[in-house]
């Protein structure tokens, strides 16, 4: 056992306050392509990954959570805590801490510097954000730091390419022998905070002159960004940019996806005669998967202004204007974040909520989170807005579809909100104080925004290729078999397997106007909401017309009604149609009583809106 752990590869833990770079000097060591943005509480979970330095040694290195203090306040922040301390099962503590600090704010960042140096790890301090320092005029004396804190610093900027290279040969100079233990937590404690902040204080008066700082231009700019009037403007304006981006700029690329689609189609299904393997091909995959993928430009173009706003260091900004309507409520700006990270999907957002503190906001936030409207959701309301609704300009500049867009995002904030308001009005209020660090703003990285999209092409891809894919061809299976009988009226696939189901369902699906080819898709939908697009597709090429899939939308315009259109809209902002968010919410919660609670609470608020948006559209089309 002894020796075992003697010639184990070195164990490098990255620990240091929220926002610090921490991920981005874990991601320029190994290669790893780990979240990096311009907020605190990105990383929530612990990431491995190992590199080699150049003398040639092989280290293990964690990503861990940022914490201010080994004082754990979030699930998050207890991750790293257990890690450090040796407390996590199965896990031997890190041979050595890699410290990071922002070096432009030493002062909030050197407590915990301490606080580790406690636990009588080796340490290495990394002083990061060397480059934002110089440029401010922030003056620090590496050596007199290291003597002060009696550990080897070294600087490091862990977004230039080479910034990590003090840090490696240092790394390398370390010996590594006999694994240490560390002290127990309680020795943290032994030291007071005020007695750690005297000497934080001192540290600092000793190594770094501020005397040129050229202050923070961040702070100026916040006092246009969070002024109490131009703030909100800015926030609402800035939403409406992007919705009205996502349909005015995403016309010309779907396009030449839908016309490539089609011909490639054509040219396929000339190859292959008539007969099952041609359903299957064109029909069943070409159709589906492709009335998928023409939505790739819309959900690019909306990652490139989340992804700008996370880089630019914005999103803290509103959370911070938000907090107070979200205290109405009983939330906190706390769960801005995760709530926001859940409009790209809910499975990392119902994840984030591990940064809040209090339990009963935890819940209530993971109760909302899939009421954001989570990227998935998108094809599905790009589809039903371009078939239903017209592609006007109103009021002058603004474009019609996109408005609707906007007030489907905007339905799932509110309602999300009037379900917070609920959970907490049973669950007694309590206002908590918004503690919550705004990040220096900087210019984005057009490299780091360049890899962030290509990295969400290819999760959307990857989904078209696989889940999508699969739930295709089973549902061209199910569709297709058993074929019509004698004499049939209808198309074959209203004979089928899926279409006695989609008949079943139909019976309760009535009532708010859904058909029997919508109630097929709702099925296969239950994997991701995007697969019921692609399983309209199916649906509707195998229920006639030949070329379909690439021009869906002309398609259900003719068939269905607006009221039942707008109805599978409103169906569409509640019903939780996405089974691996309620995999996470029970993962998460511990329990799956929370996963079926959503389930049910979801599906009725569904029923609900989408029977009052029918009869009411009904009532106005007098249909
Ligand atoms: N200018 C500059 N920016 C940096 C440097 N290191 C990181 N950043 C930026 O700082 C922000 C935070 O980086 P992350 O790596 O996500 O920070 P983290 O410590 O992992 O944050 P959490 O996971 O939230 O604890 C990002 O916007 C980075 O691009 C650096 O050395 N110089
Ligand atoms: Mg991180």
């Amino acid at each position: 056992m002894e020796s075992q752990v003697a010639s184990r590869t070195p164990l490098v833990a990255l620990l240091g306050n929220p926002n610090c770079g921490k991920t981005a000097l874990f991601n320029r060591l190994t290669g790893a392509r780990q979240k990096v943005a311009n907020y605190a509480g990105v990383t929530i979970e612990r990431k491995e990954g190992s590199f080699t330095s150049p003398a040639g040694r092989a280290f293990r290195v964690l990503d861990l959570p940022g914490a201010y203090s080994l004082n754990a306040q979030t699930p998050d922040e207890g991750i790293t805590r257990d890690v450090v301390a040796g407390l996590r099962a199965g896990e031997v503590p890190p041979d050595a801490i890699l410290c990071v600090v922002n070096a432009t704010n030493l002062r909030l960042n050197l407590r915990l510097v301490l606080e580790l140096r406690r636990l009588g790890l080796p340490m290495v301090l990394a002083l990061n954000m060397v480059d934002v320092a110089k440029k401010r005029g922030i003056e620090i004396d590496t050596a007199k730091l290291s003597q002060e804190l009696g550990m080897p610093v070294v600087e490091t900027v862990a977004i230039q390419s080479g910034g990590e290279k003090a840090l490696l040969a240092q790394l390398d100079a370390m010996p590594f022998g006999v694994p240490v233990t560390p002290k127990p937590l309680s020795a943290i404690d032994e030291v007071s905070v005020e007695d750690t902040q005297r000497e934080v204080r001192r540290i600092l008066a000793a190594a770094v002159s501020s005397a040129k700082d050229t202050g923070n231009l961040s702070e100026k700019i916040d006092g246009v960004v969070l002024h109490p009037i131009a703030g909100p403007i800015i926030l609402a304006l800035l939403m409406f940019v992007i919705f009205q981006a996502v349909f005015s700029w995403g016309d010309a690329p779907i396009e030449l996806i839908e016309a490539g689609m089609g011909a490639f189609g054509q040219m396929v299904g000339s190859w292959i005669g008539e007969g099952m393997l041609h359903s299957l091909i064109v029909d069943g995959i070409i159709a589906g998967v492709g009335s998928v993928l023409v939505f790739l430009p819309q959900i690019l173009i909306l990652f490139f202004f989340i992804l700008l706003l996370e880089d630019v260091g914005y999103l803290p900004r509103a959370a911070f204007l938000l907090d107070r309507i979200m205290g109405s409520v009983g939330l906190s700006g706390r769960s801005f974040l995760p709530l926001l990270s859940s409009f790209a999907c809910a499975i990392p957002g119902v994840m984030a909520a591990r940064t809040i503190q209090n339990p009963r906001d935890r819940l209530v936030t993971i109760m909302i989170a899939p009421l954001m409207t989570c990227s998935a959701r998108l094809p599905v309301y790009a589809l039903l807005i371009a078939a239903f609704i017209p592609d006007r300009v109103v009021g002058g500049f603004m474009n019609l579809q996109g408005i609707v867009l906007f007030v489907l995002y905007l339905a799932g904030i509110l309602s999300a909100m009037a379900v917070a308001w609920f959970m907490k009005r049973r669950n007694g209020y309590k206002q908590h104080a918004l503690m919550l660090e705004l990040p220096a703003y900087h210019w984005p990285h057009p490299r780091g925004l360049a890899s962030g999209l290509l990295e969400r092409a290819k999760i959307f891809l990857m989904r078209v290729g696989t889940l999508i894919l699969a739930m295709m061809i089973l549902l061209w299976l199910f569709s297709s078999f058993p074929g019509a009988p004698e004499g049939a009226t209808h198309p074959p696939i209203y004979y089928s397997v899926a279409g006695m189901i989609g008949r079943a369902l139909e019976v309760v699906l009535a009532p708010i106007g859904f058909n029997w080819q919508i109630a097929i898709a709702l099925v296969p939908g239950m994997a991701a909401r995007e697969v019921a697009v692609g399983a309209l597709g199916t649906v509707y090429a195998l229920s006639g017309g030949d070329e379909v899939g690439n021009t869906l939308a002309p398609l259900i315009a003719q068939s269905w009604s607006l009221a039942t259109g707008l109805s599978l809209l409103a169906w569409y902002v509640y019903a939780p149609h996405c089974l691996p968010t309620l995999a996470t919410v029970a993962r998460e919660t511990g329990s799956r009583k929370y996963a079926w609670i959503m389930a049910g609470y979801m599906f009725a608020l569904a029923y609900v809106a989408a029977f009052i948006v029918y009869r009411v559209t009904l009532a106005f089309t007098g249909a």
